[in-house]
Order: C-alpha cells, then sequence, then structure tokens
C-alpha cells in the first residue's frame, strides 16, 4: 500500500493531466463546479459492460435520460418507501447469511482450516439478486395485480400517457448497475474490514463489545440497532478510506471550459477522474495515512452517530451532491448489517499456522481486493439462535 497525495487526474485526448489537491477543501471545490457542470458518466458501467458481452444494447444514460433514472431511482426504487417495503427481504437475506457460515462452521469441524470468510464472499454475490431482482416472473397476459419487488416495479411505472416509462434495454441496464452497486461495494468494505480486524484482534474485540452492549446474546442483530453501532461503522468507514472498491471514481465529463482551483483549466469534453486514494491516502489530510484506525472516525465531543458518509470530503465513500450515490441509507444499511451480523453471530480467527492475512490489492488496475482472505469461523450464539 502506498501514500497518494494526488486528488484528480484529468484526461484529455491525447494527453494526461494531473492536478493535485492538497485538501479536501479544494476536492468540494472540484466536486462542486463538477456537479453544476460535468455530465453523467460517458463510459458508464453498463456500456463498459456491453463491450463485454453483457448486455445487447447501448445504454449510457446522459443528459435528460440520467436526471430520468436518477428521479425513478431516487421515487421508486431507493425512496423510504421502497427501503421499508423491502425490509422483509433484506431479514431474509440475513438469515440465510447466519445459516449459510453456521452450516460451514458445522460441516468443516473445529480445527479445520476454514476458508469460510472467501466461500462466504461468493455467496454473497448472490445476495438479493433473486429477491430484489429476480429475472423469472410469473406475468399473465403481460399484467401482474402486486408488485413484489423492484423488477416488478420498474416495469409497470407509466408516464402521464399511460405509457411504460422505461423500454426493456433501460431495464436492463438499470437492473445490472443495481446489482453491481449493492454487491460489489458492501462486500469490497466488509472484506477489507475483517481482513484488518484479523490482523488486529483488538479492533475486533471492541467491536464485538459493542455489539454485546447494544444487541446482547440472546438475539440477533436487527436494522434498528445500527444507529448505535458505532464503532462497526467507524470500522467499514476506515476500510472505505484505503480501500474504495476502485481507486477512481466514476469518469465524468466536462460539458463546458471550466477553472478549478483558481488555476486548473478543464477544457469541455475532458475525462475526468478523481482519486480516492488522492483523498484517503493522502498524509497531508490523514495522520498515518497506512494505518487502519477505526478510531478516527468516531466522534468524541458530542457522542453523535457515526455514518458512513463524509461531508467534510476526506474521504470519498459515496461522493456526492449531484452525481453522488444515491444509495446511501441502502448501501450503509447493507454493509453494517453484513460487518455486525458476521461479528456477533461468529467468533473470527486467522487460519492455524497463518501469522496474519497478506493485504494484497488485486492485480487488475481497477479494483482492490485482498486475495485470498482466509478465515475460521465458529458460532458464538446459541445453537437455537441461527435461523
Ligand atoms: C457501501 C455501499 C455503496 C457505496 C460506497 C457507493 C458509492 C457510490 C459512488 C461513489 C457513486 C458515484 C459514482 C460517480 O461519481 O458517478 C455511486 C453511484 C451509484 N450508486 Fe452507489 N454506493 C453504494 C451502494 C449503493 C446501493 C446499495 C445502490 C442501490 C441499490 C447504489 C446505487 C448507485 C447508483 C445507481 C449509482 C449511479 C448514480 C448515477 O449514475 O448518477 N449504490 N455509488
Amino acid at each position: 500500500m502506498e501514500e497518494m497525495d494526488t486528488e484528480i487526474a484529468c484526461i484529455r485526448v491525447g494527453t494526461f493531466h494531473v492536478i493535485p489537491v492538497t485538501s479536501p477543501e479544494l476536492a468540494r471545490e472540484f466536486l462542486q463546479i463538477q456537479d453544476s457542470i460535468f455530465s453523467s458518466r460517458p463510459i458508464c458501467m453498463s456500456a463498459n459492460l456491453i463491450s463485454n458481452g453483457y448486455l445487447t444494447s447501448v445504454f449510457s444514460p446522459i443528459g435528460d435520460q440520467w436526471t430520468k433514472m436518477r428521479r425513478i431511482l431516487a421515487s421508486h426504487v431507493l425512496s423510504p418507501t421502497s427501503l421499508q417495503w423491502l425490509h422483509h427481504k433484506r431479514d431474509e437475506e440475513a438469515d440465510h447469511l447466519h445459516r449459510f457460515i453456521y452450516n460451514q462452521c458445522k460441516n468443516l469441524g473445529e480445527d479445520e482450516q476454514v476458508d469460510a470468510l472467501f466461500t462466504l464472499l461468493e455467496y454473497l454475490h448472490a445476495f438479493g439478486i433473486s429477491d430484489y431482482f429476480p429475472w423469472i416472473h410469473i406475468w399473465k397476459d403481460g399484467n401482474k395485480s402486486l408488485d413484489e419487488d423492484i423488477l416488478d416495479v420498474l416495469i409497470t411505472l407509466k408516464d402521464s400517457n399511460g405509457n411504460p416509462l422505461m423500454n426493456v434495454n433501460e431495464i436492463n441496464a438499470q437492473v445490472l448497475e443495481l446489482m453491481l452497486a449493492t454487491v460489489d461495494n458492501p462486500s469490497n468494505a466488509v472484506e477489507w474490514a475483517l481482513a484488518e480486524m484479523l490482523n488486529q484482534p483488538k479492533l475486533m474485540q471492541r467491536a464485538v463489545e459493542d455489539l454485546h452492549t447494544v444487541v446482547g446474546m440472546n438475539r440477533l442483530v436487527q436494522e434498528s440497532d445500527l444507529p448505535r453501532l458505532n464503532y462497526v461503522k467507524a470500522c467499514i468507514k476506515e476500510a472505505f478510506r484505503p480501500y474504495p472498491i476502485s481507486p477512481f471514481n466514476v469518469p465524468h465529463v466536462s460539458i463546458s471550459d471550466t477553472i478549478v482551483g483558481e488555476k486548473y483549466f478543464i477544457p469541455k469534453g475532458s475525462v475526468v477522474l478523481l482519486s480516492r486514494l488522492g483523498l484517503g491516502r493522502n498524509p497531508r489530510i490523514w495522520e498515518d495515512p497506512l494505518k487502519f484506525k477505526p478510531e478516527r472516525h468516531l466522534i468524541k465531543e458530542d457522542g453523535s452517530e457515526v455514518v458512513l458518509t463524509n461531508s467534510k470530503l476526506r474521504l470519498l465513500s459515496f461522493s456526492f451532491g449531484r452525481s453522488g450515490c444515491p444509495g446511501v441509507k441502502l448501501g450503509s444499511t447493507i454493509t453494517t448489517m453484513l460487518l455486525a451480523m458476521l461479528l456477533h453471530g461468529f467468533s473470527w480467527s486467522l487460519p492455524p499456522n497463518s501469522p496474519s492475512n497478506d493485504l494484497i490489492e488485486s492485480s487488475k488496475t481497477d479494483h482492490f481486493g485482498s486475495l485470498p482472505l482466509l478465515a475460521q469461523a465458529k458460532p458464538r450464539l446459541a445453537k437455537d439462535m441461527y435461523p
């Protein structure tokens, strides 16, 4: 892992410019300007995937189309009502996860070396997909009386003339993007947090104490516990800092000439990448930036709740503003629940004869991942507590 002190990279046709951002304030200024002048992604995830053969038609939301998608997401997919509506689905998934790891422990025996977490993360990639976005649907005569999931919602949305609001390509792309967004970020953050906690057991112990205080041992952790699980959230936030899912934010394109930081000229049409590492691993911003220290995110004076966003922009978790993540609430809930459940339901240790996990970043340039993360799990709660 290396320290970084460069924040923004700006690519122009044929040339590459790096704009150093030495403070969160400058990063904020950049993002604010970006909000007003940059359009959505030129090479959006969906378009990248098309070239890899996953999608059959081009869908790159820009301008009005992007605004339309954002509005649909905000009103029908990620609204407080939708989140509440799908609460029981998330609970079901939480039960599956408990059961899965519990069975892994039982089957493998206590002394055996268990690659439980790695297997678990493979399982995680099935998280929610069948419940949130099932591909196989029972639609009779093109109609369905009850919306059962987000896919139903997207299919049944109508415009003011009573016509479908989204076409098949739009739905495909949106569902794919939601699936990726839901799985990737949370599993990446939890994987890194656990790896660091396995290497520093005192951190793990403190998080478990947090869970004992808030949840106890006589019931499973619930979403309503999350506001009080500050140390667990601090661990996740600390994982976002040096280990974001990718070193750069999604590319944006400037739609007019502009000047950032009073002196950096960014011409129209530039593809602009923000370096997340430039903030998260920046020694000018963070003391001891390569050290995993969740304590830095605990708010001491007023005892306020730890949140996974960072309004001061000292790290980029969900980004912010117009192009920021629309799934902050759901993403925070899923990620915190996942780590809380793993730590509350199971004791985790390094496999025998393994002094520490090598925190090796993936060799792929666009994604991180510690490969492989080995951990041994043991149930911590009474047997009848596992679903
Ligand atoms: C820990 C969890 C998550 C993190 C850290 C995260 C982070 C981000 C970030 C940084 C962006 C901005 C990319 C840009 O600059 O264009 C983004 C975009 C997005 N996120 Fe999330 N996200 C998370 C979870 C979710 C969830 C659960 C959903 C929805 C189910 C979601 C849906 C989206 C969508 C649809 C976009 C694209 C928005 C657009 O094009 O305007 N995210 N996310």
